[in-house]
């Protein structure tokens, strides 16, 4: 790019809420305690009898599982319309959630700090800076049976006044597209594959609906005299930061809402996460781990979850994390797929991840926005060519650069990315000798310290943090002006992840990138990637390139714009098999003229948004 990387850093910039119902129906379903049943799977219901119930509405013959006032999937009531003001229960919001929940609101930590006082309109307020142009252009595809259709604003959403106030207090003036397309998908009540680029606002697209979905259930009741909890809503994410970081936000959005999150995640004190849990819990966050030590703690039940999310889904499926994801999600009490909501998010979803995830899904919509597992184009790419030996000083060079030109401080940070938690340590002890403020976050690292470290980067304390994957996925650390790879991953997906710490709701970043003959087997697909993102790829980079075969991921996702897309369209998957529905399909987005060619069946629809 013309751009030199000084240049672009210098332009970028959870009361108590313990059912008062009583809890007479589920002990007596219990299983009779002549056979031995498993901590985690007492209090679990015969399968037979319903758990409670919402008694806000009728349970769904059959299903054996609750059914809430929302006219989602558990009370039968067609979706079309629901989330939409004047349709169905939508005037029916609860200010109180009839769980005592006034008392603890009263003690309810402001998220926001003091000013919440401030109500703005969604036209009166402020924007936040979000460069809401840059995602106009952005291609938007869906498909599945009868898709509902997106909306433009927020106010078009009847989400509840208390969430929309908390939505005008983050100073969220209007939906991103992610948001635009998963938000009425995920209120009418349906299953969602959802892949949108990094930075692009997936957390409120899935925290949005959840939190809104319990509002409109009042008067859950759930078993109580029991040290087992039982949430309504699980988010999964794969770590610790991030899971911490979605809690904190899924506050803000539930403040003062009724609904309680708690997080739960390993390397903390599991006492204080008891106690928290203890007061009461409406969505739990949390990273398998942890979650799996209490769900066999018979701390936590499953059997309530109405809503269950995985951030970071590709991940949360990939070999590291899948026996844990199949074990909390199909050998516990968790309703079945298709009695309860799961919305799958990730930036990146490559084929074979997809066709797993189909097994956590029913009758699910897919949905892309900008091309699967592709860059933003906020984020100037640059590949430099740097042998191993010459590294460090090639990074040294980087960072005095930026020194002089003033973009090192805590309106600029700079995240180092490096392959091994050793090379982590080491990196950091020799920048921090040779006078830089650095520190440094990974695995081997206590759970305190990775705490102190994202927090002395974040303040700008230490404007600069060497870090392993632990770091490359979800974290929205604001500022994070430079992304540099200091080795580069073997994975073009975890690229993608990488290089999102920046260029960030609409704003710009820089990604650099040290590549030698130790990363031929990224050459094609980094250069792919970049073309594709409008970079400037360097004729070396092409050559190798055009030496390489396959490998760094980019295959497993096919080729072309918005390549990858809904592995169900693969010919091979689809042979003798009607996905969408036919005469289902609500015909939405048929006419989003992408199709053609391409061979879209009927209900795939695409549009350039
Ligand atoms: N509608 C909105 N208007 C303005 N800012 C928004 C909006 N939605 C989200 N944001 C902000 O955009 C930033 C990125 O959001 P978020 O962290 O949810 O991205 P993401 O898509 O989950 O990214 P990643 O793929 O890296 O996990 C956050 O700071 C968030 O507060």
């Amino acid at each position: 790019m013309s751009t030199s990387w000084a240049d672009s850093v210098a332009n970028s910039q959870t009361e108590n809420a313990a059912a008062t119902g009583s809890f007479e129906n589920n002990a007596s379903s219990r299983a009779p305690r002549t056979t031995y049943v498993p901590p985690h799977l007492r209090n679990r219901p015969a399968s037979s009898d319903p758990p409670a119930a919402s008694n806000s509405a009728p349970s769904q013959a059959g299903t054996g599982y609750g059914a809430p006032s929302t006219g989602s999937r558990w009370n039968g009531n067609s979706r079309q319309d629901f989330g939409r003001p004047g349709y169905g229960s939508g005037s029916s919001w609860n200010s109180s959630r009839g769980r005592g929940w006034d008392r603890g609101r009263e003690r309810e930590v402001n998220p926001f700090g003091n000013d919440d006082d401030a109500e703005p309109s969604f036209s009166e307020q402020e924007n936040t800076g979000i460069n809401f142009d840059a995602y106009e252009d952005i291609p938007v595809e869906t498909s599945g049976s009868n898709v509902p259709p997106p909306v433009n604003t927020f106010a078009e959403i009847d989400l509840g006044e208390a969430l929309n106030q908390n939505i005008r207090r983050c100073k969220y003036v209007k939906p991103t597209p992610v948001q635009r397309h998963a938000i009425p998908i995920s209120l009418g009540g349906r299953d969602l594959m959802a892949c949108a680029q990094t930075g692009s606002g997936k957390t409120a697209a899935f925290c949005f609906p959840i939190i809104s979905g319990i509002m409109r259930e009042p008067n859950i009741q759930r078993p109580r005299g029991t040290r087992t909890v039982f949430p309504l809503a699980l988010i999964l994410s794969p770590t610790r930061e991030l899971s911490s970081q979605i809690h904190d936000e899924a506050r803000k959005f539930s403040y003062q809402t009724g609904v309680r999150v708690v997080v739960a995640y390993g390397g903390a004190p599991i006492n204080q996460q008891l106690r928290e849990l203890e007061r009461g819990v409406d969505i739990l966050v949390a990273t398998p781990g942890r979650l799996v030590d209490l769900l066999e703690r018979a701390r936590v039940s499953l059997q309530m979850i109405r809503y269950l999310a995985l951030d970071e889904a590709d991940r949360m499926l990939d070999m590291g994390f899948e026996p844990q994801i199949r074990k909390i999600v199909e050998q516990m009490d968790m309703p079945p797929a298709g009695l309860r909501q799961t919305m799958l998010f990730s930036a990146t979803f490559p084929r074979e991840i997809q066709r797993m995830a189909a097994d956590f899904l029913s009758d699910y919509i897919f949905l892309a926005v900008g091309r699967v597992g592709s860059s933003t184009d906020l984020i100037v790419q640059r590949v430099e060519f740097v042998h191993e030996a010459d590294k460090r000083s090639h990074l040294m060079d980087l960072l005095h650069a930026q020194k002089e030109n003033g973009t090192h401080s805590k309106q600029a940070l700079t995240l180092v990315f490096v392959e091994t938690k050793k090379g982590a340590d080491a990196l950091e002890y020799w920048l921090t000798s040779s006078g830089f403020p650095a520190t440094s976050i990974h695995g081997d690292r206590s759970q305190q310290e990775r705490e102190y470290a994202l927090r002395s980067f974040k303040t700008g304390k230490t404007p600069i943090l060497v870090a392993t994957d632990v770091a490359a996925r979800g974290l929205d650390i604001p500022h994070v002006a430079h992304v540099i790879n200091f080795d580069l991953p073997n994975d073009i997906d975890d690229y993608v992840h990488r290089i999102g710490r920046t260029g960030r709701a609409g704003k710009t970043g820089l990604a650099t990138a040290f590549f030698n003959e130790n990363n031929t087997s990224l050459a094609r697909p980094l250069a792919d990637l970049m073309q594709e993102a409008n970079q400037e790829v360097p004729a070396w980079l092409t050559r190798y390139a055009s030496r390489a075969y396959g490998g760094g991921g980019r295959n497993r996702r096919g080729g072309g714009r918005f390549g990858g897309r809904d592995f169900r369209r693969d010919t091979s998957y689809n042979r003798g098999q009607d996905y969408y529905g036919g005469a289902n399909s609500s015909g939405y987005g048929a006419a989003g003229g992408y199709g053609g060619a391409g061979g879209y069946g009927p209900g795939v629809s695409s549009a350039w948004d």
